[in-house]
């Protein structure tokens, strides 16, 4: 299994192995050295997917460490500082490092860094060239289907709506994939926008693709009007807008989106359900991001793990699915089967008692049976319902040989009753 590599570069070893330990518990490979030198030929042996940077080194400033990657963007990068250490601070950040620490480390917010580094890590992966696959089986996901597809083959503009977690990013890759052409897909938080973005230099990086607006909802007012005018079905590329799960339509009533260009972007609407919407689709997700994160291993998921699961309310919906499972696969220690102990702790603590009690025999094989109802999609009370008084009424023919009259009668059924059963399960 091949883990993203975090580069922690400190002197105090204590920290060191605290901040090692954090990145491996959240599925990372962690290497910690003390100094700028070895950090540098960290990064020739292989480029981490995140670095934790000390300010204070032996060997110089910890900022120095990014003129080893020249033009080349660094991966995600986090400065620790010490009190007092501020006016450093800011010229790091001049140096494009967003995000910074003060000691005594925040390990929470530290968690936080981390996984949005694994976020990009993985981003960077799917965008390069890997074919998108999609799970989507469940009911409320057919529609999901004919949006795409509509998408796909229209000229408008696509806006991609959903709660954050639920595929925005992967729908607008999928739609990427499938247009004509070689172009690029070039995402633009629209977050970091500022008012002079040169957005013809942007439509021309794209050659032809799609240019996505990542939280088209946080374009400030001034950026919103030079975009207006870029936005037009003749600009040669495919504009797809990320959005809320409520769309635009609140902005534009609030005045904080401009009509027009709420108009120009709206075209094809796609709207994503969350992920406790489509808990039919959570074996296969499962799978999908194992198959992913242990691309050389089959694990299975034993049956309580995944009810536990299903249990969740998914805040974040697949984007922490994925987290879960990748946390799961790090605690399994390599174990071909994940168990509910392998789930971080907040995720099992609202288990009850009466869950945990052992389970009958007839309810184990129940619970067997209905995880082939799920995992098929779809389930209706009805059906199942049929299927097992079907299995009932074959078992006890059986038992009588076959001798419907004397059924009935033992059984206190009513005769005819028994005949129309009989018929209907054919
Ligand atoms: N239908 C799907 N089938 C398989 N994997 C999916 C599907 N939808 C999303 N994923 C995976 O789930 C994770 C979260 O999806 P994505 O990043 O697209 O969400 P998002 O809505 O753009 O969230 P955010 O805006 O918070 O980044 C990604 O790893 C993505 O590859």
């Amino acid at each position: 299994m091949k883990l993203p590599k975090l580069l922690i570069v400190e002197d105090h070893r204590a920290l060191a192995l605290a901040l090692s330990a954090a990145g491996e518990r959240l599925g990372f490979s962690a290497i910690a050295v003390p100094n700028l030198a070895q950090a540098k030929k960290e990064i020739e042996r292989g480029e981490p997917q995140a670095i934790l940077l000390d300010l204070g080194l032996p060997d110089g400033k910890g900022f120095d460490l990014l003129d080893a990657y020249g033009d080349k963007t660094p991966p995600p990068t986090a400065m620790l500082t010490a009190h007092g250490e501020i006016d450093n601070a800011i010229i790091a950040k001049k140096s494009g490092i967003a995000e910074f620490f003060v000691k005594p480390v925040d390990f929470g917010e530290l968690e936080k860094f981390l996984h949005r580094a694994l976020d990009v890590a993985e981003e960077a992966e799917e965008s390069h060239g890997f074919s998108v696959s999609f799970v989507g089986n469940a009911p409320c996901m057919r529609p999901v289907f004919q949006q795409i597809a509509q998408a796909c083959a229209s000229q408008q503009p696509v806006m991609i709506c959903g709660a954050s977690g639920t595929g925005r990013s992967h729908v607008a890759r999928l739609i990427h994939q499938h247009l004509d052409g070689e172009g690029s897909c070039e995402v633009v938080s629209c977050a970091d926008i500022q008012g002079d973005t040169d957005w013809q230099e942007i439509i021309s990086r794209a050659k032809g693709g799609c240019v996505v607006l990542d939280n088209i909802d946080q374009l400030a007012l001034e950026s919103q009007v030079a975009l207006t005018d870029c936005v037009s079905v003749g600009s040669g590329v495919k504009w797809i807008s990320i959005a809320p799960e409520t769309g635009l339509r609140d902005a534009v009533q609030a005045h904080s989106f401009h009509p027009d260009l709420y108009y120009r972007l709206q075209g094809v609407e796609i709207n994503l359900p969350t992920l406790k919407e489509r808990l039919e689709d959570l074996p296969a997700l499962c799978s999908l991001f194992l198959a992913d994160i242990a691309p050389t291993k089959t694990i299975e998921l034993d049956k309580e793990f995944l009810s536990i699961l299903q249990s969740q309310t998914w805040k974040t919906n697949l984007r922490e699915l994925k987290n879960v499972m990748r946390y799961a696969v790090i605690s399994s220690n390599g174990r071909d089967k994940l168990l509910p102990e392998d789930l971080p702790e907040n995720y099992t603590a609202h288990v009850s008692e009466s869950s945990k009690k052992s389970r009958t025999p007839i309810q184990e094989a129940l619970e067997n049976w209905l995880q082939g109802w799920f995992e098929n999609g779809n389930p209706h009370y009805k059906d199942m319902h049929d299927a097992l008084e079907k299995d009932l009424l074959e078992l006890l023919l059986e038992r009588y040989e076959g001798n419907q009259a004397l059924m009935a009668r033992t059984l206190d059924m009513n005769r005819a009753t028994l005949r129309k059963k009989l018929k209907q399960q054919g």
